[in-house]
């Protein structure tokens, strides 16, 4: 069966022959960004990564005529720890011109949420200001995962390497990760279960210098709660904040106490 994951890996393949022909953007002057690791780590509230997220394949239209730099401050006032871009077009109708926008009014540490499968995404990623990227486990084979996870690294990136379940969490240790996201959503069936997030607690070597975040799902104080109670430092966000009308409370009731797991 074909899923979403394989349509949008297809797509990308095309995308990336096209960038491969063309040249990259000019680079927009680089501020330096504070680490989103050291934000999260050993942090005493829950801390909020929120997305801008126009539309979605699970849920189509989101956020119709949004302005990436509004929703952005709006976040950084708020206190969002880092702000997620998507910048993938034809399944959620983002762009790097979102990606430098944000990149241009906020300082606070931005992730490049994208499908990246070739080393010339994050060099895009990184022009258009970028201080993290997204790498998914499940889209890539381990050497290729390696090589990107390391190209990143040389371009003074941080990366979330995102896994689905156990087996995918050992490959992102293998790369000796420090940001693992947990996805709680099924990118096969859409699939909503914050209980993904227990089950990669359960054999995360909180003892060692990493962080787990929990993706996806979350929409009130309750569900933050639940996460941070298995052990999350953080929440990546999308729908319901770009849904709620009151973005400062709706960001700020997530950011609930948290028990700091010590080694
Ligand atoms: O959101 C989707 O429908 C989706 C489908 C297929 C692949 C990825 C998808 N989403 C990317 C994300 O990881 C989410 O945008 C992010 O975790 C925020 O999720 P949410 O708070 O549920 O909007």
């Amino acid at each position: 069966m074909t899923t979403i994951l394989d349509k949008i890996l297809a797509a990308k393949k095309g995308q990336v022959e096209q960038m491969l022909l063309g040249s990259i953007p000019d680079q927009l002057d680089i501020i330096t960004r504070p680490s989103l690791f050291d934000a999260l780590y050993q942090s005493e509230k829950l801390q909020v990564i929120s997305e801008i997220k126009r539309a979605s394949p699970s849920k189509g239209l989101i956020a119709e005529g949004i302005i990436p730099a509004d929703q952005a401050s709006q976040y950084a006032n708020a206190g969002a720890a880092c702000i997620s871009v998507l910048t993938d077009t034809p399944f959620f109708q983002g762009t790097f011109d979102d990606l430098a926008e944000v990149a241009s009014t906020v300082s606070i540490p931005i992730l490049c949420k994208d499908f990246i499968i070739h080393p010339i995404q994050i060099d895009y990623a990184k022009h258009a200001g970028a201080s993290v990227i997204l790498l998914i486990v499940a889209a890539l084979k381990q050497e290729k995962l390696l090589s990107l996870y390391e190209y990143a690294v040389s371009k003074g990136l941080e990366v979330l390497v995102e896994v689905h379940d156990s087996v995918e969490l050992d490959r992102a240790l293998q790369l000796d990760a420090k940001l693992i996201g947990v996805n709680n959503r099924d990118l096969r069936t859409f699939q909503v279960d914050l209980s993904r997030t227990a089950e990669i607690a359960a054999s995360f070597p909180f003892e060692e210098k990493r962080v787990l975040i929990s993706e996806s799902g979350i929409w009130n104080a309750t569900d933050a709660s639940k996460v941070a109670n298995y052990g999350a430092s953080a929440v990546l966000v999308g729908e319901s904040l770009m849904r709620s009308g009151d973005v400062q409370n709706a960001l700020q009731s997530l950011q609930v106490q948290r028990e700091v797991i010590t080694s």
